[in-house]
């Protein structure tokens, strides 16, 4: 039997950097010879990426929101990541709970103690080996954003306001579950991250 894979996350605010350095990270890996699943959140399943499809558009109640986002989360749990981290792959996903977090509670005022009753419920105690928490300020994230030329999303429409306190409750995590955050100053160039990602990363493969 082979042993458990390793399950790593990528958070922080829109815009913040992590598709970017998720794409590099899976790419390095499985240059290292690792089987390497790549995926993220809200989506990661067939029926994952059609919650996502209503999420990142569809205006709903704040809880609406988090039990989707945990409906989504439990799909992905079992179709996905559990069987992957059985098999002894290593999952790498963009984004996971962190994000329900600091979205639904810092963002949006949802009480942590009922995100920590949903997390319990749909995870009992997996949790990811190691969380890499880019973090920006919410105006350069914006400015970043605006520079892709992409639509907004009904997330990415919100208030600066709004993503100063998704950023706070990151952090606010991230002294929770400190063993296993490494936090990234995503003002650093591309390649400054990159250097720093794998001087972290190689210690584990
Ligand atoms: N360290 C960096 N320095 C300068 N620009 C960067 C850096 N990292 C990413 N970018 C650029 O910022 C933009 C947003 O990056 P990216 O899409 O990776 O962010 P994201 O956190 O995945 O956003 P979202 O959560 O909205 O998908 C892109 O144009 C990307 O090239
Ligand atoms: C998992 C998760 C995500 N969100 C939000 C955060 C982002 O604005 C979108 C996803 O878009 P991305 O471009 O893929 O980053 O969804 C959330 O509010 N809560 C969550 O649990």
């Amino acid at each position: 039997m082979s042993a458990r894979g390793r399950f790593i996350t990528l958070e922080g605010i829109d815009g913040a950097g992590k598709s970017t350095h998720h794409a590099w990270l899976v790419d390095y890996l499985r240059g290292k010879g690792h089987p390497v699943v790549s995926t993220r959140e809200p989506g990661g399943t067939s029926l994952g990426e059609k919650l996502r499809g209503l999420l990142l558009v569809e205006p709903m109640h704040l809880e609406t929101e988090a039990l989707l986002m945990f409906a989504a989360r439990r799909e992905h749990l079992a179709e996905v990541i559990e069987p992957a981290l059985a098999r002894g792959h290593w999952v790498v996903s963009d984004r996971f709970t962190d994000a329900s977090f600091a979205y639904q509670g810092g963002g949006r005022g949802l009480a942590w103690e009922k995100l920590r009753q949903l997390e319990q419920w749909v995870q009992g105690e997996l949790q990811p080996d190691l969380t890499l928490l880019f973090d920006l300020d919410a105006g350069l994230a914006r400015q970043r954003l605006q520079g892709t030329g992409n639509a907004p999303d009904r997330f990415e429409r919100e208030q600066q306001e709004f993503f100063e306190r998704v950023r706070a409750a990151y952090h606010r995590r991230a002294e929770e579950c400190a063993t296993r955050f490494y936090l990234i100053d995503a003002r650093l160039s591309i390649e400054k991250i990159r250097e720093s990602l794998e001087e972290r990363i190689s210690s584990d493969c």
